[in-house]
């Protein structure tokens, strides 16, 4: 397959460029179900809403909320915002479809909200749009599934291949400039469906994810979306997968990691609001 970058640094559009992913395993078809009906709808601004609490008690209390933050108030804050994406991922009626713009060339960020604490992203994403390895500046990113499935690959910076005992390397990178020299390799594959809640931070390691959907599959979701099941009340169709991002702090650069060397982003919407800019 071919790479279909996007040239750019700083474009307001895309914050790490495509790639076409290596040929992998087809990832079963599993939770394209639609919300669980035990539970009422969790609303887009009761998320928000109910996020903003979490966030100020924190603040409230003093603490700083970053990748560094206090590991108490981290904990707390965590479990929160775990449960209610993974509450909201499940229980929705379809209130993020309005945010889910798509693009054929690469994966789009749409934001939904922005403020000092975090900021609240649907990212749409084609099959085969995968991000670049890249990390999160220091910033905690948590991540869930709205629809279609997902596969994150974790990475470690590592030696050079030629190395005597090549092994994996310590440090959160926060050192790293562009043009340095760094080797990464994959240490983690986590395959992530509706409803399942990811974590990373710099401290954890870098990533990429990806939407690994066929033309077959995605014709079966449509399909089951025609026929009423998991499409909300709107005419939504489903074009692959969506995901919803929280970032604390606002991410405002980020570094890739490609062919050995580190480059930096700056982050760009696609759409703000349900609005293309
Ligand atoms: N962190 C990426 C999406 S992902 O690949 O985690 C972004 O915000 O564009
Ligand atoms: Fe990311």
């Amino acid at each position: 397959m071919p790479v279909t970058h996007i040239s750019g640094t700083d474009d307001g559009v895309v914050v790490v460029d495509c790639k076409a992913p290596p040929p992998i395993d087809v990832i079963p078809r599993s939770c394209y179900s639609g919300p669980e009906k035990s539970q009422p709808p969790l609303l887009i601004e009761q998320l928000l809403s109910e996020l903003r609490a979490a966030f100020n008690a924190e603040k409230d209390a003093g603490y700083v909320i970053d990748n560094n933050q206090d590991p108490a108030s981290f904990n707390r804050l965590n479990q929160r915002v775990v449960e209610l994406l993974k509450c909201y991922a499940t229980t929705n009626r379809g209130d993020w479809h309005r945010f889910a713009l798509f693009n054929d060339l690469h994966y789009v960020r749409n934001l939904v909200e922005a403020n000092d604490d975090f900021e609240l992203i649907v990212l749409c994403w084609k099959g085969g749009q995968v991000s670049r390895v890249h990390n999160h500046a220091t910033s905690h990113c948590w991540l869930t599934v709205l629809d279609g499935e997902m596969r994150e690959v974790q990475y470690q910076r590592t030696d050079p291949p030629a190395a005597a005992a090549s092994a994996v390397r310590g440090g959160d990178g926060s050192d790293e400039k562009p043009g340095d020299t760094v080797y990464v390799e994959a240490t983690r594959t986590t395959d992530l469906r509706i409803g399942d809640v990811g974590y990373v931070s710099d401290h954890l390691g870098l990533h990429t994810v990806g939407c690994h959907v066929s033309p077959e599959q995605l014709a079966e979701w449509q399909q089951t979306a025609r026929n009423g099941f998991g499409s909300g009340a709107d005419s939504w169709q489903p074009e692959g997968g969506v995901t919803l991002h929280l970032y604390s702090p606002p991410i405002r650069r980020v570094k890739i990691y490609e062919d050995n060397t580190v480059s930096e982003r700056t982050p760009g919407f696609y759409s703000r609001g349900g609005v293309r800019v």
